[in-house]
């Protein structure tokens, strides 16, 4: 061993978390205002005091630890009345891209709700602006590429859906750094066939499509989004578990799943971390990319979800850098992009086996 890398072994630890830290990575299923991190909502709060959001971000954490899904919502959701201005728009989305270039995130698929905050009386231009404005910064600075996707939240039904398209497709106003199209917020009681109008509309735009699905409700809401929003990727997919015949067609059809191990913990979707399907998935051959979701507010980030994936799925630095270069293979990134990442996290592995 060389006396560089005695000295390197002796300063740094050695072990997976380390590896991790440092691994490029790409992020798929991101939420924008859920990863509004403590300071920032914090900062937004004491803007507004008339929330109900701790502006302490210890009393945060206790605001962020969820009943069921359907509190995590109303949770989202007072975070979500934070966001009033066009520059609150801009100092979140930037600071989301610190924190992810911070965790060596080269691409991030930001999951935006627009409808959420155009109704809450944001200008839908100047929302734009500020997104895209944040996200030329970002890789200016921190050389991390953006791209979006806009959802629709479901509970909020047709009129949501509506406006969302329309933002999402409408030349006048859809931003350069959009790609996909999605569908969020509670299943239970939202059928996906509802939807197929609108993400018709967006797939014939362009946009790929990626709703959430299979999170609070059974395998048959996998199979709706593949068979009626004509998904290419599933946001968690979790009960697909209970399905062998919908894991053999996800392997078979390469349809990645953006599984959240953490996020199904907080919001009760899974009872334990020991009991999540993830481990089904790679046995069923499924395509699996690693995400946090809604990072802050289930109390992890994207390096700690790939540590819990790599307990769960027993997986050293090459396993780890095969999940890292799923999510890079199962991105909309050009392909010379998705070669750049992929030869960075190939070298990175292998200059740090060879310590
Ligand atoms: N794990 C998650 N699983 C699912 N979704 C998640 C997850 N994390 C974050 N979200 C986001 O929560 C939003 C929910 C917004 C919503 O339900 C709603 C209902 C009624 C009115 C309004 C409104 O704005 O007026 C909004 C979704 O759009 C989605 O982007
Ligand atoms: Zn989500």
């Amino acid at each position: 061993m060389t006396d560089q890398a005695a000295v390197r072994d002796a300063l740094a630890p050695r072990d997976l978390h380390a590896f991790i830290a440092g691994l490029p990575k790409a992020e798929l299923h991101v939420h924008h205002v859920g990863s509004a991190s403590p300071r920032i909502v914090s900062e937004l709060a004491a803007r507004h005091p008339d929330s109900k959001v701790p502006t302490d971000p210890e009393a945060l954490a206790d605001y962020f630890t969820f009943t069921d899904f359907a509190h995590f919502i109303e949770v989202y959701l007072s975070v979500v009345d934070l966001i009033r201005t066009p520059e609150d728009v801009r100092l979140l989305t930037y600071e989301v891209a610190r924190d992810l270039a911070r965790q060596q995130v080269r691409y991030a698929e930001l999951t935006i709700t627009p409808f959420s905050s155009t109704r809450r009386g944001i200008e839908e231009r100047a929302f734009m602006d500020a997104i895209e404005d944040a996200r030329k910064a970002a890789e200016t600075e921190f050389g991390t590429i953006l791209r979006w996707c806009f959802d629709i939240p479901g509970e909020a039904g047709l009129v949501s859906a509506e406006e969302t398209v329309r933002l999402a497709t409408d030349d006048a106003v859809r931003p350069e750094g959009l790609v996909s199209f999605g569908l969020g917020g509670p299943e239970i009681g939202v059928p996906r066939p509802q939807f197929k109008p609108y993400f018709d509309r967006a797939i014939a735009a362009g946009l790929r499509s990626v709703p959430h699905a299979g999170e609070t409700t059974g395998p048959e809401t996998v199979w709706d989004a593949l068979t009626y929003l004509r998904a290419e990727r599933i946001g968690h997919g979790t009960t697909s578990a209970r399905d062998p015949k919908l894991l053999a067609h996800l392997a078979e059809h390469r349809i990645p799943l953006e599984v959240c191990p953490t996020s199904n913990i907080a919001t009760r979707a899974v009872r334990t971390l020991d009991e999540h399907p993830v481990k089904e998935f790679v046995k069923a051959g499924v395509l699996v990319t690693i995400n946090s979701d809604d990072p802050p507010m289930f109390g992890t980030d994207l390096n700690n979800e790939y540590a819990a994936a790599a307990r769960l799925l027993d997986l050293d630095e090459r396993g780890v850098a095969d999940l890292a270069k799923n999510a890079v293979e199962a991105s909309f990134l050009d392909e010379p992009g998705k070669t750049r990442i992929k030869s960075e996290i190939d070298t990175y592995t292998t200059t740090w086996l060879a310590l």
